[in-house]
């Protein structure tokens, strides 16, 4: 994948060499390194954190506070009760397979993916197209599959592949066990049948306490806890609707197979939003009239069915019409993530969104979307926008008894025709004793139709049957002394009814990894000096410091520049080793580093100092005052550096790169 890929500048794309500067420069790291590691975990070194920390702040200005949304911090730990009742317990697992005879797991569709993967590039081989192999990293696992033998495969073949792989997270088990059958898909390594696919919970199972008879999992997702506080919230909000809540935390998940670096660990920060909006009236969003021009790559259910990676972009407003997208809501969000991934540095041409389809979604979801960013390893969903319809309210209501209902006063009373159950409340109990509250719940349960029916009996037979469970046999006579049927006016005024639920669920790791590949190039002439062109809003450091050598005069100079950038807010760092000013600014330029404050013997002189842009590598001359003014309005990101430079007096003087 990684000769499809080019950097902003259109020379090809290294993920080797950016994943070594990661390392190296210690964006990240491999958690428990010095004991071998363990596979999915990681720990995020100066950098990482300071770039996460600032991709999570531009998170909470442009969704929390935008829109006052109600930010919460629930616990991680949570009990088995709340993850039986929400499905996750029974359904939040992945398939996978075991070799019996070298006890190796395999998540089946990686496994399918990889396999076919590889028989496409040995046809494309054979058939003298050239493929350009990865470069290997020596450090890194070996990918389960190896290299496929030169083998050309029939065309009808190669498009079953390509078609299995453009879906290939829409398998069951059962489906994908049929597709490992037919494709003769084994152990790669020893060619060992493998046993069909079985589903793997994917929680981490915990007890709480120290009597361990209180089961619970860590979170899988941040959303449960955001549900279950619903009616405080609803409080919270002075009972008005729509409002969203949001929260920012870290998931678990037992991932079989991690890979890929950042993307898929078992350890990692989410942040999610939960936007509880009334179902009736097509589920209008307030704002939506401030995106409906915001254009998307919008891949739905049939286009990717007919096998297309790639579509033109549409309307927001447009794709809600034609009702490509289902609602105004679920189209809001989908527009504001886009500018959000924009605002934090993604490449426009690598973001599109995607539609689950039907048998790939959560088990609770009524329609998803995927925000996708295109990496070295593919179309990488790192944000995923479903719409969960009143699916979470309604399982917790059910099993707790809380009300998670929004009730309002109707503008116009309601008057509703309906079949009332009325019984003899005396006369009941002593006839059933023990069983009274079992029938009494059976009969108001009773749907409008059945009441209908049964009234007609208690008419024509002076009685009626109702099943009851666990009663004598399950049928309950009940006699006309003790019940009537009719139908009645009932006027409502207040309309109670379960929010729906639009969840936007952002992957912080996954957004920060691609972020990182989409900023990545090399200088001229020279790849091993390596550029990140993060926006100044998210660069880890926003100012690097450099005196021009350690000349003794320059020292009160960076304390008085590090003092004004401190107090002005904005992060800098100081190099004052003896490499010359082009290494220092080539080993800040790793680290995303935007702007750069040399000081040298003008400085002393006469108080003025150069600014240099990173990208451009032009430098500009002005007073300590001016540069602040203009590193303040670059940082944050209200002006660009084409905007800037323009202004001050451009310097040429020293050669820095
Ligand atoms: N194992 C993981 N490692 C890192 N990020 C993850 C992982 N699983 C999920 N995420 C992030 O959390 C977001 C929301 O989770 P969601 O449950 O929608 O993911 P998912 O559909 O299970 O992901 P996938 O299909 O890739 O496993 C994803 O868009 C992704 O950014």
């Amino acid at each position: 994948m990684s000769k499809e890929m080019t950097t902003k500048d259109g020379k090809p794309f290294d993920r080797t060499n950016l994943e070594s500067l990661m390392k190296r420069r210690l964006f990240y790291t491999p958690a428990f390194d010095i004991y071998g590691g363990v596979s999915g975990l990681y720990d995020y070194g100066p950098p990482g954190c300071a770039l996460t920390n600032a991709i999570v702040d531009i998170w909470r200005k442009h969704f929390v506070l935008k829109e006052n949304m109600l930010e919460v911090d629930c616990t991680m730990l949570t009990p088995y009760e709340v993850l039986k009742t929400s499905g996750h317990v029974d359904k939040f697992a992945d398939w996978m397979c075991k070799d019996p005879k070298t006890g190796e797991i395999f998540r089946a569709d990686h496994l399918v993916e990889e396999v076919l993967e590889a028989r496409l590039k040995g046809d494309k081989e054979a058939r003298g197209i050239k493929v350009e192999e990865e470069k290997e990293d020596p450090k890194k696992k070996k990918k389960k599959v190896g290299k496929v033998a030169a083998v050309k495969l029939e065309d009808a073949v190669v498009q079953e592949y390509e078609e299995i792989l453009a879906k290939i997270d829409n398998y069951n088990g059962e489906e994908l066990g049929l597709l490992m059958k037919k494709y003769d898909i084994k152990n790669p390594a020893t060619n060992g049948e493998l046993e069909p696919p079985v589903a793997f919970n994917l929680m981490f199972q915990t007890t709480i306490g120290p009597s361990s008879n209180l089961p619970g999992y860590l979170r899988p997702e941040t959303a449960q806890g955001q549900f279950l506080n619903f009616a405080k919230l609803l409080e919270f909000n002075q009972q008005s609707m729509p409002f969203a809540s949001a929260s920012i935390g870290k998931s678990f998940r037992n991932e079989i197979s991690p890979r890929a670096g950042l993307l898929r660990v078992r350890e990692f920060l989410m942040a999610e939003i939960e936007h509880f909006v009334d179902p009736e009236g097509g589920k209008k969003h307030p704002r939506f009239e401030e995106v409906k021009d915001v254009e998307l790559e919008l891949l739905n259910r049939e286009i990717q069915l007919a096998g297309k990676t790639h579509v033109e972009t549409t309307k927001i407003g447009k794709a809600v019409e034609t009702g490509l997208v289902d609602n105004e809501t679920l189209g809001y969000f989908l527009a504001r993530i886009q500018l959000f991934l924009l605002r934090i540095g993604a490449d426009p041409k690598k973001i599109r969104f995607r539609q689950h389809m039907a048998n790939e979604m959560a088990h609770y979801a009524a329609d998803c979307w995927d925000a996708e960013l295109l990496t070295s390893y593919g179309w990488i969903e790192c944000v995923g926008c479903a719409d969960r319809s009143a699916y979470d309210l309604s399982v917790h209501m059910k099993k707790t008894g809380a009300q998670l209902v929004v009730r309002e006063a109707r503008k116009e009373p309601l008057k509703i025709e309906e079949w009332q159950v009325e019984l003899d409340k005396k006369k009941f109990g002593p006839k059933f004793k023990k069983d009274g509250k079992a029938v009494e719940a059976a009969i108001e349960a009773l749907s409008q139709d059945l009441r209908e029916k049964l009234s007609l009996d208690l008419e024509k037979e002076g009685k009626i049957t109702v099943e009851v469970k666990g009663v004598g046999d399950g049928q309950v006579e009940v006699p006309k002394e003790l019940i009537a049927i009719e139908k009645r006016t009932r006027i409502e005024n207040v309309r109670e009814y379960i929010p729906n639920v639009i969840e936007p669920s952002f992957g912080i790791g996954r957004i920060v990894y691609s972020i990182c590949e989409h900023n990545y190039w090399t200088r001229e002439n020279d790849e091993a000096r390596g550029v990140l062109s993060f926006p100044p809003t998210v660069a880890p450091t926003k100012v690097l410091i450099v005196p021009l050598s350690s000349h003794s005069d320059f020292k009160p100079f960076v304390r008085q520049v590090s003092d004004k950038l401190a107090d002005i807010g904005v992060s800098s760092r100081v190099d004052d080793s003896g490499a010359s000013i082009g290494k220092r600014y080539s080993r800040n330029d790793e680290l995303g580093t935007p702007l750069g404050i040399t000081i040298d013997f003008q400085s002393v002189k006469d108080n003025t100092f150069t600014l240099r842009d990173r990208d451009s590598t032009k430098q500009v001359r002005a007073s300590l005052d001016e540069i602040c003014k203009v590193i303040s309005s670059l940082v944050d990101g209200s002006k660009q550096w084409s905007d800037v430079a323009s202004r001050l007096p451009a310097f040429e003087g020293q050669e820095v790169d």
